[in-house]
């Protein structure tokens, strides 16, 4: 059934009838959400994930709306602790909606392991003995893993590299792998192990490191929108929006923040799938060193029809089986929320996020400031944290944002003039 991501009046509905509006845009059997109740994963779940537990961590899990990727509409599932980044996301999209959405492709799922080799006496012959026995290596690593080259994966490729460090040369036999649907760390980790030995008498030296690289950068994901000229604010927003851009190409101190904006959105995505943050945000940080320099991942201009054109392209090592995507009762469901069919369909639908996230926070950056949007919904947070009921804490939200007054000592004596029944 063909999505509507367009749901009217979605973030004043309460818990239940959300549930209701996305199953009836998905098609999705209501009993679905039940997997995202409190008691769906336990401690005792937890335990087949990690070690020494005695608890589960929650976090926010809600919906992206207004989202179209490659002419179809999806709600885009996310996990976050922090306010404004679902809105923010759904905010862009809407923006983007006149023009189609967002546009995305990828290359292949390509994850690479790295074997570090040492003592070897004559480094560039080790290379051209490894590369001439390639055909033998990659077979030995395809026997480790006869599921993954069932489903149409395996080694594509080796490549050596010869790495000059401090004290010595090291000789470094990558091995390609096309992992599919995976994210794919075991499956090249246990590769680069088994090969090693081999590797390694070939090539005349010891092995040492075998391990996946987090530098994905043969498994790149693209998006790209147009975002109306009008809905942005006209063209002294989108002239404004560029300068953000361009302070954020030129400048670390301002690409740092500009990324973590993307990564507002991507990480999100991530966590919400099962995926691994850590992965996705190594790749993506070492994606953003452009000649040495660190930059922005994003990249803005202003089309022939004076509309504003975002694009992002990086590294997006994620999976549909493997990890924690299968075992996690809340991963699974995002999952099927978001009716990603591969793990490319679903890396191409983090990278929109993240494009999206970061055109929000510049469109509120080049104009009226973050703060407004982002502390008026920050403020349910500040009411809680100083104790306040759902009732109170919807008082205390409407004063803070009829002040402007987003301080923790004014949430608190508000608190008070109201628990002690003092009338404004
Ligand atoms: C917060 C908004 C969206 C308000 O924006 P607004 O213009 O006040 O919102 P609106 O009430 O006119 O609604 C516009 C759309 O926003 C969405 N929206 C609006 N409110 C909600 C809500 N409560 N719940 C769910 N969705 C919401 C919703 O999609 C809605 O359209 P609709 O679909 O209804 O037709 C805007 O100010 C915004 O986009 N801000 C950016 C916030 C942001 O980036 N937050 C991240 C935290 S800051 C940070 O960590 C990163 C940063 C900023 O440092 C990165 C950088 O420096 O580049
Ligand atoms: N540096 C890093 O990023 C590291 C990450 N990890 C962790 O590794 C985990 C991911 O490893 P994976 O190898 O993805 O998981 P995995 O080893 O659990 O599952 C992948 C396996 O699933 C099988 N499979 C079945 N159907 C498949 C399909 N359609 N496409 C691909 N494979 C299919 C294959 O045999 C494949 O080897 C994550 O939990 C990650 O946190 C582990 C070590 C290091």
């Amino acid at each position: 059934m063909a999505v509507n991501s367009r749901i009217a009046d979605f973030r004043n509905m309460s818990v239940g009838d959300r549930r209701k509006a996305v199953a009836a845009s998905t098609g999705l059997d209501a009993q679905l959400f039940s997997q995202l109740d409190a008691d769906a994963f336990g401690p005792e779940d937890a335990a087949n994930l990690s070690e020494n537990i005695f608890g589960v961590f929650s976090l926010p899990l809600g919906a992206a709306t207004n989202f179209t990727i490659n002419g179809t509409d999806v709600l885009v599932p996310m996990a976050t602790e922090e306010a404004s980044v679902i809105a923010a996301a759904s905010n862009a999209a809407r923006m983007a909606r006149p023009h189609g959405g967002f546009f995305t492709s990828s290359t292949e799922p390509v994850m690479q392991a790295q074997i570090q080799l040492i003592n070897v006496a004559d480094p560039q012959a080790a290379r051209t003995r490894v590369l001439e026995r390639q055909a033998e290596i990659i077979d030995l690593a395809n026997a480790q893993d006869p599921k993954l080259v069932e489903v149409g994966g395996g080694v594509k490729g080796l490549e050596v590299r010869l790495v000059e460090a401090r004290t010595t040369t090291y000789v470094l036999v990558h091995l390609l792998v096309d992992v599919r649907d995976a994210m794919g760390a075991n499956a090249v980790n246990t590769m680069a192990e088994a090969v090693s030995g081999t590797v390694a008498a070939i090539a005349g030296g010891d092995a040492l490191l075998r391990i996946l690289t987090n530098k994905a950068d043969r498994r790149l994901s693209r998006a790209r929108a147009v975002f109306d000229r009008e809905l942005l604010g006209g063209d002294q927003v989108i002239d404004n929006i560029l300068h953000a851009y361009e302070l954020a190409a030129a400048d670390p101190y301002r690409a740092a923040t500009h990324n973590k904006g993307i990564m507002n959105g991507i990480s999100a995505v991530v966590l919400a799938t099962g995926n691994d943050t850590r992965a996705v945000e190594a790749g993506a940080h070492s994606h953003a060193l452009v000649d040495g320099r660190y930059s922005s991942l994003s990249t803005f201009e202003r089309n022939a029809d004076g509309d504003l054109v975002g694009t992002l392209e990086m590294p997006m090592p994620v999976g549909l089986v493997g990890g924690a995507t299968k075992v996690h009762p809340a991963a699974r469901a995002a999952l099927q929320i978001a009716e990603v069919a591969t793990a490319q369909d679903l890396a191409e639908m983090i990278v929109a996020a993240g494009l999206a996230q970061n055109l929000a926070a510049l469109r509120v950056l080049a104009t009226e400031g973050v703060q407004r949007g982002h502390m008026s919904l920050h403020a349910k947070n500040l009411a809680a944290s100083a104790g306040a009921n759902t009732e109170e804490t919807a008082i205390i939200v409407d004063r803070l944002v009829e002040e402007k007054a987003f301080r923790f000592d004014r949430v608190q004596s508000i608190l008070d003039e109201l628990r002690s029944g003092v009338a404004r």
